[in-house]
């Protein structure tokens, strides 16, 4: 930024294994959403490696970064960012139809609750609907790893949980690693594996192997 130089990812290092479900925890400004940024390919690291599935992605040309994002990542923001002139299933469909081996459209959004609500467009879809046509439309592209970006953030208590629910239900019942970024430490009891970060640091990376259902957690 002009003369100054910020530091948002400085030497972090950590490792995720497959199939697992791992929160990455860390307060306001700690640099989580630039290594989630890095590891979907959405943002560059000047130095260092990142290798996914046995892949160096940090050497990925841009072209390679493309196809990466398309094929392997799935992601999840805070605001959902669905196509406000789509329906649901158009929405999920957009993200399917680009998609080598995808999984069909219809049936992931019913997966997700929302076999009823296909032809609604996000503005007739509750914050907590909207984020499960974003999670379909990730799941849908039947991705190796899914970027969750405080997927809760913007959701009532009870909705979120049951974001969370889904999302842990999904990582366990698919094998699919699963990626979630948070502020609230109350979260990580649900884990399989919690990174902390902090002043773009990461200060620690430990295995929890008795996961809590998120039901059984209060914040
Ligand atoms: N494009 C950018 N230009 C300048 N500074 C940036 C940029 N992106 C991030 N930063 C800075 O890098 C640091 C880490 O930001 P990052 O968004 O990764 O943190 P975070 O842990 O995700 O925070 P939050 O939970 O508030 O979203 C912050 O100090 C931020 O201001």
């Amino acid at each position: 930024m002009g003369e100054n130089k910020i530091t948002a990812a400085d030497h972090i290092s950590f490792f995720v294994e497959k199939g697992e479900f791992c929160i990455i925890v860390g307060p306001s400004g700690a640099g989580k959403t630039t290594v989630l940024n890095m590891l979907g390919g959405m943002d560059t690291c000047d130095e260092g490696r990142i290798v996914l599935d046995g892949n160096l992605i940090s050497e990925y040309s841009q072209k390679q970064l493309t196809t990466y994002r398309r094929y392997d990542v799935g992601f999840v923001f805070q605001f959902y960012n669905l196509v406000q002139n789509l329906t649901a299933l158009e929405n999920v469909e957009l993200a399917s139809e680009i998609c080598r081996d995808p999984l069909d459209a219809r049936e992931t959004l019913t997966g997700v609750g929302l076999g009823e609500r296909l032809r609604n467009f996000p503005a007739q879809l509750s914050g907590g609907e909207q984020q499960r046509v974003a999670i379909a439309r990730a799941l849908a592209k039947n991705p190796k790893i899914l970027l969750c970006d405080e997927p809760t953030g913007a959701l009532d208590y009870n909705t979120g949980k049951a974001v969370l629910g889904l999302l842990q239900d999904t990582c366990r019942n698919t094998g699919r690693t699963v990626i979630v970024i948070t502020h609230n430490s109350a979260l990580t009891g649900m884990a399989d594996r919690i990174i902390r970060i902090k002043s773009g640091k990461a200060v620690s990376n430990e295995v929890n192997l008795h996961p809590t259902p998120v039901e059984e957690i209060e914040w």
